[in-house]
């Protein structure tokens, strides 16, 4: 067995690898069948030395919007530099393959590694913007198109995953904390995975997910589910209701100071406690005596006002009589503003009556089926929620389930290649290109500008002409105050050639890069697009090609 067999076998996706921890599953044949007889056909036809030029790129931003978070980089590199059929793959490729296929093309594969490939790439967690290539990637034919679908599948969903979580984080502002509750939901345990990590990536707080946690080192948060406030109909249930006093270490009846504030709130609340429910009290004592210093609790099981709210209310002043302070409480059902606005006044309420001035800072959590636009109701109507937890929305990515990156070949041999389409859209920008992006004096990104590499660099100060790729009436001269030269070699004779940011990192660059982007490139509703042009010398380069390759049609 080699080292990736073990890895997958010993029960783990992620295994540290020797080098670098990466999934398991990321391996050479976790791909589409064509790539292998594409690679079988090439090699026949003699191009095992052709060398080509593919862009990754998407064309349309996800979620009706204006831009796109890029995410997946680290994970592409990884997976160059662990690029190896095991002798099992080649194999098992032995067996599923037509037949005829000359063993010699297995032998070629067997040695086939990706220390030939370089691969250029946007830095992860930046703004990307539609036919701007967010990694370039040059080398041997044969493998750079072994490697199409393996890098758009960790590159598609990590982009979308990175963009959705960093729209809500826009529409719930930088104070409201957002955790990611969604594993349940995903599409399976690598989507959960995936969708726990970026959504960190793109400005989520923390995940319910533990495995995330624990391999991604993304902070792990949770309250509790309605079963365990279901588990229990009476207080009788309660087998232990004894806690340490904090302070003074004497054994104290959490019940019991319990029932006394419950007493004195339901006065004080206008709520009889004859109508709230005991088995919720008791649950709430007995997860009380389990994390007296993180008490949170679910208030909506039977009634947030005419129960939930007392009984919380009386176990965190019976806990704070014992020298604790609770944390909170989430809200699962109902209309999440009143109910909010109306857990807030209690808490309110209580401080003032029980002088306990923190209750003012109880946390607030809501969750239930929350999306862009339920956060943007809720901000309208008014609402005391201090944390939202997401998962169907979030992780399913449910308004928009895919980003459409594709992989296209732009030069073979020095020579370009264009792909044309009736849908102008689709045409695809031939060259090896380098990506710029031009900055105005106040900061704000202007434009995105591809060239040919053969042309020198956009210069500070100086007016370049940028052109509509497709419209020719559209172009502008811009004179930048800044300009960035968006790629970087990440990849390069079989090494990774940057110091690789961590996820926090990229966390924060994400929030940085989405500053440079104007506000009415990023509001929800539409959202002014981006402009992505290219030199003079590329728009003629294009359409010369696109005159060359294009069939004249005969009218009889
Ligand atoms: N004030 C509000 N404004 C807009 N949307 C809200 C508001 N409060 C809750 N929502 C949303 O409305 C939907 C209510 O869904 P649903 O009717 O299934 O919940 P519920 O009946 O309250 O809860 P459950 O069925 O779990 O008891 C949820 O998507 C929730 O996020
Ligand atoms: O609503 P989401 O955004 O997906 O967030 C996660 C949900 O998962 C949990 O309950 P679950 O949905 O399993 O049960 P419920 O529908 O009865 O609340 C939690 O209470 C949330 O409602
Ligand atoms: O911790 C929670 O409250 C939680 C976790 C997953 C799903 N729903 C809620
Ligand atoms: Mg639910």
């Amino acid at each position: 067995m080699n080292d990736r067999e073990l890895s997958c076998s010993a029960g783990g996706q992620f295994m540290d690898r020797g080098r670098m921890n990466q999934n398991g599953v990321v391996q050479p044949l976790l791909t589409d069948l064509y790539q292998i007889t594409m690679a079988y056909a090439y090699w026949k036809s003699d191009k095992t030395d052709d060398t080509a030029v593919f862009d990754l790129f998407f064309r349309n931003n996800p979620f009706h919007g204006e831009f796109t978070i890029f995410a997946g980089l680290e994970e592409c590199l990884k997976f160059l530099d662990s690029f190896h059929y095991s002798q099992s793959d080649i194999e098992y490729l032995k067996q599923t393959l037509p037949e005829g296929i000359e063993n010699e093309f297995f032998e070629y594969l067997g040695n086939l590694t990706a220390r030939d490939v370089t691969l250029f790439a946007i830095d992860e967690g930046t703004v990307a913007f539609p036919r701007v290539p967010i990694i370039k990637i040059e080398g041997p034919l044969i493998i750079v198109q072994l490697l199409e679908t393996t890098l758009l599948t960790l590159v598609n969903y990590a982009s979308l995953m990175a963009t959705n979580a960093a729209r809500y984080r826009m529409v719930a502002g930088k104070h409201v904390k957002l955790l990611e509750f969604g594993l349940r939901r995903a599409q399976g345990p690598d989507g959960g995975l995936s969708a726990s990590k970026y959504s960190y990536t793109g400005g989520f707080d923390g995940t319910s997910n533990v495995l995330a946690g624990k391999l991604f080192n993304i902070p792990v948060k949770g309250t509790h589910a309605h079963a365990y406030i279901t588990s229990f109909s009476s207080i009788g249930e309660l087998k232990t209701r004894l806690i340490k006093h904090k302070q003074t270490g004497i054994m104290e009846d959490l019940l019991e100071h319990a029932v006394r504030h419950r007493q004195m709130l339901s006065h004080v609340l206008d709520v009889s406690t004859e109508e709230s429910s005991e088995g919720e009290l008791a649950a709430m004592v007995s997860y009380a005596i389990a994390f007296p210093d993180g008490f949170m609790a679910l208030v909506d099981t039977y009634d947030v006002k005419r129960s939930g709210l007392l009984n919380f209310s009386a176990v965190a002043l019976a806990l704070n009589d014992l020298g604790y302070h609770a944390l909170g409480i989430r809200i699962d059902s109902g209309d999440l503003a009143y109910l909010s606005c109306l857990a807030r006044e209690t808490f309110e309420k209580v401080a003032e009556r029980f002088k306990v001035p923190w209750f003012n800072k109880l946390t607030i959590v809501a969750s239930n089926d929350i999306n862009e636009d339920t956060i943007l109701s809720l901000n309208e109507q008014g609402h005391k929620i201090d944390c939202f937890g997401i998962g169907t929305h979030l992780v399913t990515c449910q308004r928009q389930p895919a980003l459409g990156c594709v992989y296209k070949l732009v030069e073979i041999n020095g020579q370009p290649r264009i792909k044309l389409s009736q849908d102008v859209e689709k045409v695809t920008m031939p060259g090896n290109k380098n990506a710029y992006r031009l900055y105005s004096a106040d900061g704000h990104a202007l434009i995105d500008l591809l060239q040919k590499v053969s042309e020198p660099p956009p210069a500070v100060g100086q007016k370049v002409l940028c052109r509509h790729p497709f419209q020719e009436s559209k172009r502008a001269y811009v004179i930048p105050s800044h300009v960035e030269s968006l790629y970087k070699v990440y990849w390069k004779a079989g090494k990774i050639c940057q110091q690789l940011p961590t996820l926090e990192q990229v966390r924060e660059k994400v929030q940085i890069s989405l500053k440079t982007l104007r506000n009415d490139h990023k509001r929800t509703l539409n959202p002014t697009p981006y402009k992505v042009a290219v030199s003079d010398n590329l728009y003629n380069f294009i359409h010369d090609l696109w005159l060359q390759n294009a069939p004249i049609g005969e009218l009889s």
